[in-house]
């Protein structure tokens, strides 16, 4: 029987993406052990220049929080990291909040910069 791997989802606002693809970089051998899903501009940058292997959803303004905020509540997705941008109005506020509310009651494990990225490994089975 093959083991499903534990998935990641990667998802940076536009002021934290380079700090995102940094931390990525330094991480990559790590990240690499899972199923990582990023949304589309996201995870377009670091495909490039992480290397990472991943699924780039929508971008997160047409709909890629929404996605993964679905795959949270389907139980498909049970680690998230997000670096948000908190000096910045978005216009997809709603959908931020939502993933965030999504990701806080089913009990995701949720990292919202470097330090608390860096602490969520090794990942542990719930
Ligand atoms: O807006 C985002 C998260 O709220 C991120 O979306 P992109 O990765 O497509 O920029």
């Amino acid at each position: 029987m093959t083991e499903t791997k534990e998935a990641i989802a990667l998802v940076a606002h536009d002021q934290r993406k380079d700090d995102l693809v940094a931390w990525a970089k330094l991480h990559a051998d790590q990240l690499s052990q899972y199923d990582l899903y990023a949304t589309g501009t996201t995870g377009g940058r670091l495909a490039k220049e992480a290397g990472l292997d991943l699924t780039a959803l929508k971008s997160g303004p047409l709909g890629g929080d929404a996605q993964i905020g679905a795959m949270i509540a389907e139980g498909r997705l049970n680690n998230l990291i997000f670096f948000i941008d908190p000096l910045t109005a978005m216009p997809h506020d709603v959908d931020v909040k939502s993933l965030l509310r999504l990701a806080i009651l089913y009990e995701t494990k949720l990292a919202v910069n470097e330090a608390s990225a860096s602490a969520m490994f090794p990942l542990q089975d719930d």
